[in-house]
């Protein structure tokens, strides 16, 4: 049986969403906490600075709950991995995580008009168009039904083109399809948890002519995807890489850069080395170095920057942005702080003007 998991646990920086859940939210990073006698005036305080015996002691909680698993164990959780989300998703449904309001003011390129889209999609010129013709040709096996059945909802004809990789119940998919009226844009998302999938379609604002959910691991690196190589503009990835075996990160990211058109960019958010979820892991549930699973069998890991930079320069991304976001949340109720930890990334596939690769080994 899983055994819930606290508020406290949600990612979903719910603690610190405005009151009126509105798009207009301040950027991370804007409010600071000078005066500690302040500290439960707000919800949540920004750039904390750790103190070196903050630091000494996260390590050292680390160390002291980092016997791993046996193979067995560990192997059960490898195999049976989206049963355990599908479990999270029938007992929650689509109450846990909150909507990503902070989405369009951290990532622009979500908003509509997003003037790196549109000079990409000039640029690609006629290379381009062909790929876009063979969209709804392309996709085989499982995808096959859905050519035939549905092939406008591909998205053949979009001009702007985002896939959401581990996309849950939606909650980052409905606010960019409600607040991106962009008509040329398709919104296409995939999580391996079929529940979850199925709480997507089910929603009222599910659109099949802008949006397709679809079921799709994201670490099986040999199934298709239900549109061609170098035909996306964004691909976001939210508190997801970090579900994934650490073993698996690599082969994702380089397949997941294959999708992305020349100029197009991954945006990720996730988990950071020592967040306060990571320090409340008890002994007994360490898998391997910085990677949990949690009660109810869903496993996370613990990114730092470096790490997410050499994934994704590997995958020949060029970084614009890699920040930690390290924030005390505060719940003003309880008078208890909570020390936060997230990783922010953006990272594009660079464009190859003709000729520029001429002799470079
Ligand atoms: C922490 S939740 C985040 C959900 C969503 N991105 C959001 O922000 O609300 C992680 C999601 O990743 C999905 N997931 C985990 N491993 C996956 C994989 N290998 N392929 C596709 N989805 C995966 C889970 O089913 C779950 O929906």
């Amino acid at each position: 049986m899983a055994a819930p998991r606290t508020v406290d646990e949600v990612e979903a920086d719910s603690v610190q969403m405005e009151p009126d859940g509105g798009v207009k939210r301040p950027q991370f990073g804007t409010r600071f906490l000078t005066d500690p006698r302040q500290v439960f005036q707000h919800n949540a305080w920004d750039n904390v600075e750790w103190t070196d015996e903050q630091e000494a002691a996260a390590k050292k909680k680390v160390s002291e709950n980092s016997q791993p698993l046996p193979t067995e164990k560990q192997e059960e959780y490898n195999s049976r991995a989206n049963e355990f989300w599908n479990d999270f998703y029938t007992i929650h449904e689509n109450r846990f995580f909150k909507d990503r309001h902070w989405l369009f003011t951290e990532f622009t390129e979500l908003a509509p008009q997003s003037t790196a889209s549109h000079k990409c999609q000039s640029e690609l010129g006629a290379a381009e168009e062909n790929k876009l013709h063979s969209l709804v040709k392309t996709p085989t096996g499982e995808f096959n039904a859905l050519t035939l059945n549905n092939k406008d909802a591909y998205g053949a004809a979009a001009t702007y083109r985002i896939l959401e990789v581990g996309c849950g119940v939606g909650n980052t998919v409905f606010p960019i399809l409600k607040t991106n009226n962009d008509p040329g844009l398709f919104v296409y998302c995939c999580d391996f948890s079929s529940t979850a999938v199925e709480l997507v379609k089910a929603n009222p604002d599910y659109d099949p002519g802008r949006c397709l959910a679809f079921v799709h691991d994201l670490s099986d690196v040999e199934a298709n995807y239900p549109f061609p190589d170098e035909t996306l503009d964004v691909i976001v990835l939210i508190f997801v890489l970090s579900a994934l075996h650490p073993d698996k990160m690599q082969a994702s990211i380089s397949r997941l850069a294959r999708l992305l058109k020349p100029g197009g960019v991954l945006l990720l958010r996730d988990y950071g080395r020592y967040d306060m979820a990571q320090l409340r892991f008890k002994k007994g549930r360490c898998l391997s170095e910085n990677f949990y699973v949690r009660g109810d069998g869903t496993r996370v890991y613990f990114f730092t920057q470096d790490e997410l930079h050499q994934l994704f320069t590997e995958a020949c991304l060029e970084k614009i942005q890699n920040m930690v976001d390290r924030r005390l949340q505060v719940n003003r109720g309880k008078q208890l702080t909570m020390y936060r930890v997230w990783i922010q990334c953006k990272y594009r596939k660079p464009i190859c003007h003709p000729g520029e690769t001429e002799g470079k080994t």
